[in-house]
């Protein structure tokens, strides 16, 4: 291996087995068969036994940072707790050059009955540091966790999001070799959060990371390159991170059905999308314009405002459209009215979006109708970005 390879997996994988009883048996006849100095794992499946991770191989090295994700039950936690030791792989070699941090749960690294700053010297001296260098760098430490007053508790009476701010900040100020996240910023509140995804391009300059995450934003942000796993298998590797997540939104793809709300004043009663003033075939090609023919009834004392909301599959709000802006109100009147709303260019990341509309008195705040994720937006290009929105701009020099 490289020296500069931190870590380097080939061809791993880990099998379980979904019945106790037969785990139980395959765990005394495997420990016999270690016993006598025979090989286990490489036999082909036994009853009842699937593969947690499949074959995967790759490579990091020091200024990398490997997004795994995948819906549940992939396999991510299983590779990060092979990647750390603490489960045997079945198949394949890992090799990991270094020293190892891992926050695979909450309070994970951290010794329950020490208190806070009796951690940061336990945690100093695992690392290889002096007493001195972490008794110079625990206000740092604390500061950056935002624990005063909270270290000389014992971490087991720390809260769950306490224990994760204890545990990056001790990663963040001891860098391993190796740093293995899973999921663990998920129960930091939102300026936490931003504070370890802002310090991880700090961390990366020290260390590999390996960060396993639902949140795909925070994987745009951090990552330079993806795995995504499905059912152990992996379906997606390399370094176009934006195509990684377009992968991951496909395997678990959203069958979100159509929702409605409100009042009950109003009615979306047809809908049609539109490229050109046709009726739009397929996915919408990136960057063309894109309108709507909305069939709409509202009976109400005033003329009420429309919104259009573009939501990504995790139902983010990417895009509004509101109709207030340009004055423009549904007569609500009873009838039956065809509006057209020309969105203009949508320069979006190619992929999957949802369309909702809410139908609203402005001045009350009253809404009459919200028919949430009434249809589906499909975006093609061969551009995928970090960002949901692709503009082009216009750049020049001075
Ligand atoms: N100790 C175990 N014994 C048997 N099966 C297990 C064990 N640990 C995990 N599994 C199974 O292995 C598969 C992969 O689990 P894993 O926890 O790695 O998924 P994951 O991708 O991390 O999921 P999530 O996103 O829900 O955290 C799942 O089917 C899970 O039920």
């Amino acid at each position: 291996m490289a020296d500069s390879v931190s870590i380097e997996a080939a061809g791993v994988g880990k099998r379980y087995c979904r019945s106790l009883r037969l785990a139980t048996l395959y765990g005394v006849q495997d420990g016999l068969k270690r016993a006598v100095g025979l090989k286990t794992g490489g036999e082909p499946l036994r009853s009842g036994e699937f593969w947690a991770v499949r074959d995967l191989s790759f490579q990091l090295r020091r200024g990398e940072c490997l997004g795994v994700i995948g819906p549940n039950g992939a396999g991510k936690s299983t590779l990060l707790k092979m990647l750390s030791g603490s489960v045997l792989a079945d198949q394949g070699k890992i090799r990991v050059a270094g020293r190892i941090g891992a926050m695979i749960e909450a309070g994970g690294g951290l010794q329950p009955l020490l208190t806070g700053t009796e951690n940061v010297y336990a945690y100093a001296a695992q690392q290889g540091y002096s007493t001195a260098q972490a008794q110079a760098m625990l206000p740092r430490i604390v500061e950056f966790a935002d624990l005063q007053g909270q270290m000389d508790k014992p971490v087991k009476q720390f809260s769950s999001g306490m224990q994760v701010r204890l545990g990056f900040s001790l990663l963040a100020h001891f860098p391993p070799d190796v740093i293995l996240l899973d999921e663990v910023l998920a129960v930091s509140d939102a300026r936490f959060r931003a504070k370890c995804l802002n310090r991880i391009p700090q961390l990366m300059q020290h260390s590999a990371l390996v960060f396993v995450s639902h949140s795909m934003p925070q994987v745009a942000r951090v990552c330079t390159a993806v795995a995504v796993l499905d059912k152990g298998a992996c379906i997606f590797q390399g370094r176009d991170v934006p195509k990684g997540i377009d992968a991951y939104y496909a395997v678990c793809e959203p069958d979100i059905p159509p929702v409605s709300s409100g009042t009950g004043q109003a009615k979306l009663l047809d809908c049609r999308l539109l490229l050109d003033g046709q009726p739009l075939q397929g996915a919408l090609p990136y960057g063309r314009e894109l309108a709507l023919a909305l069939d709409l009834s509202a009976k109400a004392a005033e003329a009420p405002t429309l919104s259009l909301t573009i939501t990504n599959p995790e139902l983010n709000n990417i895009i509004q459209c509101d109709s207030a802006f340009s004055g423009f109100r549904l007569p609500a009147d009873g009838a039956r009215h065809q509006v057209l709303a020309e969105l203009g260019p949508l320069h979006l990341n190619p992929g999957l979006y949802f369309l909702s509309l809410t139908v609203a008195n402005e001045a009350s705040g009253e809404i009459l109708l919200r028919s949430d994720n009434f249809a589906k937006l499909r975006v093609a290009g061969e551009y995928f970005g970090h960002a949901p929105v692709q503009i082009a701009g216009r750049w020049t020099l001075d």
